[in-house]
C-alpha cells in the first residue's frame, strides 16, 4: 500500500474492446479530500471513474480504499464504502423520488423488510440538503435533469459513502445548485473524486487536481499550480487568463480561443 492515504489509484490501466483507453494512471486522495479530475473530451475522465466505482475492472494496477483493493471487496461490501454519481440515469420502473433515495439505504439494510424510520429519516434529511423535498413523492423520470441529478445526489449521500466518486455532478445543474452540489460534498465528509468540466468550479471546490490527456496524467498538484495557461493551451487548447475574485482573492480564469 503506497503511503497513508484513503484513496490510492496505483499505475491503473483500463482497456476496453481491445483499446487501452487509461495508461498506468495513479493518484491519491487523503481522507476528506476532494480532489478533481479535469482533462479534455475523450481524455478517459468517466473511463478512470468507471474502475474506481468497480463497473470495469483494471486492465492492470490497483485501486485501493483505506487499504483495501476495491476490486477485491464483495459488491455489497464495495456498495457501504463507494457511492457514486454517474451519467449513466438508467431506471427502467417508474419508482419515486422517495424510493430511489431509499435505494442508497440498501448496502446498509441487514435482514429482510423495508426501510427502518431511522433510513427514512436520514432520506428526507438528504432530500432537504439538495433542496428536494418537495419532490419526495414524484415519479423519478418525469423529473427535469437538475431534479434528477440532485435525487441522485441525495442517493449517494444516503450511502454514507468513505468514498464518493461523481461524474460531471454539475451536469444539468443551474449555477445555485452547481455551487451546492459542491459544497454538500465536501460537507458531508467523505473522500470526493470528481470529473468536472468547468475549471472555475475546479479551482474553488478542489484540493487538488489531476488532469487527464489522452488517457495519462498531464500533470497534478492544487488547483493554482496546475491551472497555468502554457498547460491550459497545451492540454485543452485554450487562451486563459488567470484573474482574482475582487472580494474572495479565489483564481477565476477567463477563457478565449487561442490566436
Ligand atoms: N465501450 C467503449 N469501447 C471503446 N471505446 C470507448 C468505450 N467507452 C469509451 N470509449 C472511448 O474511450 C475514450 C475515453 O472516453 P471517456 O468517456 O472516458 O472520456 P471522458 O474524458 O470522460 O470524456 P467526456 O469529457 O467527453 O465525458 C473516448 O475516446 C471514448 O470514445
Amino acid at each position: 500500500m503506497a503511503g497513508a492515504e484513503e484513496l490510492s489509484v496505483d499505475g491503473v490501466s483500463v482497456e476496453l474492446a481491445g483499446a487501452r483507453l487509461v495508461h498506468e494512471v495513479s493518484l491519491a486522495a487523503a481522507a476528506g479530500q476532494v480532489v478533481g479530475l479535469i482533462g479534455p473530451n475523450g481524455s478517459g475522465k468517466s473511463t478512470l471513474l468507471r474502475c474506481v466505482y468497480r463497473v470495469l475492472r483494471p486492465a492492470g494496477g490497483t485501486v485501493r480504499l483505506a487499504g483495501d483493493d476495491l476490486h477485491a471487496l464483495t459488491a455489497r461490501r464495495a456498495a457501504t464504502r463507494v457511492a457514486a454519481l454517474t451519467q449513466e440515469h438508467t431506471a427502467e420502473f417508474d419508482f419515486t423520488v422517495a424510493e430511489v433515495v431509499a435505494m442508497g439505504r440498501l448496502p446498509h439494510r441487514r435482514g429482510p423488510g423495508g426501510p427502518s424510520a431511522e433510513d427514512r429519516e436520514r432520506c428526507t434529511a438528504a432530500l432537504r440538503k439538495v433542496r428536494a423535498e418537495h419532490l419526495a413523492g414524484r415519479g423519478f423520470l418525469n423529473l427535469s435533469g437538475g431534479e434528477k441529478q440532485r435525487v441522485l445526489f441525495a442517493r449517494a449521500l444516503v450511502q454514507e459513502p468513505r468514498l464518493l466518486v461523481l461524474d460531471e455532478p454539475t451536469n444539468h445543474l443551474d449555477i445555485a445548485h452547481q455551487l451546492e452540489v459542491l459544497a454538500l460534498a465536501r460537507e458531508a465528509g467523505p473522500t470526493v473524486l470528481t470529473a468536472l468540466h468547468d475549471l472555475n468550479l475546479a479551482a474553488g471546490h478542489c484540493d487538488r487536481l489531476y488532469v487527464l490527456a489522452a488517457g495519462r496524467i498531464a500533470a497534478a498538484g492544487p488547483p493554482a499550480e496546475v491551472l497555468r495557461p502554457a498547460l491550459l493551451a497545451e492540454v485543452f487548447g485554450v487562451r486563459a487568463a488567470p484573474v482574482r475574485h475582487p472580494e474572495t482573492g479565489a483564481l477565476q480564469l477567463l477563457f478565449d480561443r487561442l490566436p
